[in-house]
């Protein structure tokens, strides 16, 4: 759905951002976009979206320029930013003059999530805590239906119930016709939701797999077994040492994406990258 080749964009000539970045996205899929401040993120995701225009190459969505920003492509599109705006609208309101734009928008499910999301009715949105108007926007982003769902950081401001319920709401919209894009720096955020993990690090991205690939090929070791060696990474946390290692038995361990995420943006991660990089019956005894 969404393919990105070769692109080029910084905001200045001086300091380019992305230089001959590659990146397919497709339906069916829940990509975790993961990267600390600064790593650009939100860059990459406006760029798929059209809203910053490449230096070179090119951002397809269903083969479309993204930046032409053409009615056929953005009706089926959602971009969520990070900082939502909140109009001094009642939600039936802002149903009125902004549901429109999207056919397969249903006031029925924004309400069904408006409930779960535990956010208030009747009231204007710019009256709501800044958490509820992040709420109400997700709710409103996945009632819109869209092929295409980007979420810049949509977890910060919500509270502990509030991204549990978050979590749920996500899961169950996903089919096989929807590719939806959350970005976050807040990786714990995204656990257990999304299938597929993208690290952007130092402008580059230094992770694309699948979670269940990465659960076949790594293990994430705790106490005792982190302190062996052959370890890609170690670190400590407050239950002891933490190691990722190969799997070398074959059992499964559940993905800390904290830990892999450190891994990737501390220190050296030549031997973890080439690692997940080599064909897996290369790396199998
Ligand atoms: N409009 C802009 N003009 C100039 N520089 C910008 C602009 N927006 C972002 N940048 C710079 O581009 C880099 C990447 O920023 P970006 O917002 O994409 O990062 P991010 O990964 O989303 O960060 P965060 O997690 O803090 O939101 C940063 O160095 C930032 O200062």
């Amino acid at each position: 759905m969404v393919r990105i080749r070769n692109l080029h964009f910084g905001y200045s000539k001086k300091h380019p951002l992305f230089q001959a970045l590659n990146l397919s996205l497709d339906r069916g899929h829940i990509y975790g976009l993961l990267g600390k401040n600064g790593a650009g993120k939100t860059t990459l995701l406006k760029n798929i979206v059209g809203l910053a225009f490449p230096w070179q190459g090119t951002c397809l969505i269903d083969e479309q320029p993204a930046a032409a920003r053409k009615p056929a492509v953005l009706e089926d599109l959602f971009f969520l930013p990070e900082e939502v705006y909140a109009p001094a609208l009642t939600a039936e309101q802002f149903v009125a003059h902004t549901a429109g734009f999207y056919p397969r928008f249903s006031t029925e499910q924004l309400y069904e999530y408006l409930e779960e999301l535990e956010v208030p009715r009747g009231q204007k949105l710019n009256k709501f805590s800044h958490g509820q108007q992040k709420k109400f926007m997700i709710a409103f982003a996945l009632a819109a239906n869209t092929g295409l769902l980007v979420l810049d950081e949509p977890t910060n401001g919500l509270d502990i119930p509030s991204k549990v319920q978050f979590r749920k709401i996500l899961a169950s919209a996903l089919s096989e016709e929807r590719c939806m894009v959350i970005s976050t720096h807040q990786v714990r955020d995204l656990e257990s939701l999304i299938d597929t993990v993208v690290v952007v690090h130092n402008r580059e991205i230094v992770l694309n797999h699948d979670i269940d690939q990465l659960a076949e090929r790594l293990t994430f070791a705790r106490g005792a077994a982190a302190e062996a060696p052959g370890a890609f990474y170690q670190g400590a946390s407050v239950g002891g040492p933490v190691a990722i290692r190969p799997n070398e038995a074959g059992a499964y361990s559940r993905v800390d994406l904290e830990l892999l995420f450190n891994a990737l943006t501390s220190g050296d991660a030549t031997a973890l990258h080439t690692y997940l990089n080599q064909p897996r019956h290369e790396s199998v005894q």
